[in-house]
């Protein structure tokens, strides 16, 4: 067996110690198993992806990270502290696939949303807004409402609230998966070009698009179905930046194939 599949540490990138799992564990009240004894070493500046069939606990993974739900068993280190500790120093933020914008509330407000929260002065808010919307394209669009934006556009904005926090860890959720292909091929490079911006946010996205996981990551992580487990580690030495040629290469094809193998497996 190829080593990288069974290797859960990290190789690519080097630097302390962000999130850390051993023998994590969790089993719902009902008795569902969604993790059993997942260990996973992250370290700062990863662009992590997460890819497993449904129901192999990805998101149970992204709600114990967040405090959202405490492990059943094992240990959970985020930024060396618990994670409840670490979501209150709002070091994380979260991208969803429904993009949760307030329909109500223009582009501009939604953005503010986690800065008038935490009770930042309203000057700061409208720069680091304006600072978020140029970052993602939209700063012409400020004073607009959610409906009168396209998919990709909502999903834009949800990034720029997410990175309104300049957080260590940006979560994302399956955030391309109601997009077109286009749509997401562009938001892919786009969401690249941010992170390679700020190398030292590390980003855990969750996708159930194999070729997505490759052309983003740093490493792909596998999951096995219910109990999710970590079956493989696959790394992707490919430098940054990368841009759309990437994804007709050689390299990239083999990748994708050794990713859907160790799904297979
Ligand atoms: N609150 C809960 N109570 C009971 N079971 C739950 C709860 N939340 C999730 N589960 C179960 O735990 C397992 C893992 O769920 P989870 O949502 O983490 O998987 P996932 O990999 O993110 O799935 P998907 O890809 O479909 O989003 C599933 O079988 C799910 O039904």
């Amino acid at each position: 067996m190829n080593s990288s599949l069974i290797d859960t540490s990290s190789s690519q990138v080097s630097g302390p110690k962000f999130v850390s799992m051993e023998n994590l564990s969790k089993t719902y009240p009902n008795g569902t198993i969604a993790l059993q004894d997942v260990n996973l070493t992250i370290q700062e500046g990863e662009f992590l992806c997460f890819v497993g069939p449904s129901g192999c606990g990805k998101s149970t993974i992204f709600k114990m990270i967040t405090g959202l739900a405490k492990p059943s068993k094992g240990t959970l280190d985020v930024f060396g502290t618990t994670p409840k500790e670490a979501r209150k120093q709002s070091d994380i933020a979260f991208v969803f696939q429904d993009h949760t914008l307030l329909p109500w509330s223009t582009v501009e407000a939604n953005v503010k949303l986690p800065l008038e929260l935490r009770g930042v002065d309203k000057k700061t808010q409208k720069e680091e807004a304006q600072r978020v919307l140029e970052l993602v394209g939209l700063k012409d669009y400020m004073k607009v409402l959610p409906r009168q934006l396209s998919g990709g556009m909502k999903m834009r904005v949800s990034i720029a609230r997410a990175l309104i926090s300049r957080p260590k860890l940006l979560l994302m959720d399956e955030p391309f998966g109601a997009l077109d292909e286009i749509t997401r091929q562009t938001l892919q490079m786009e969401l690249l070009n941010i992170w390679q911006q700020d190398t030292s946010m590390t980003v855990l996205f969750v996708t159930h698009n194999v070729f997505e996981s490759v052309f983003l990551s740093t490493s792909v992580v596998v999951m096995t179905p219910r109990p999710g487990k970590i079956s493989a580690r696959i790394d992707i030495p490919v430098p940054f930046p990368r841009d759309d040629s990437f994804r007709t290469t050689t390299q990239f094809s083999d990748l994708v194939r050794e990713v859907s193998a160790a799904l297979d497996h």
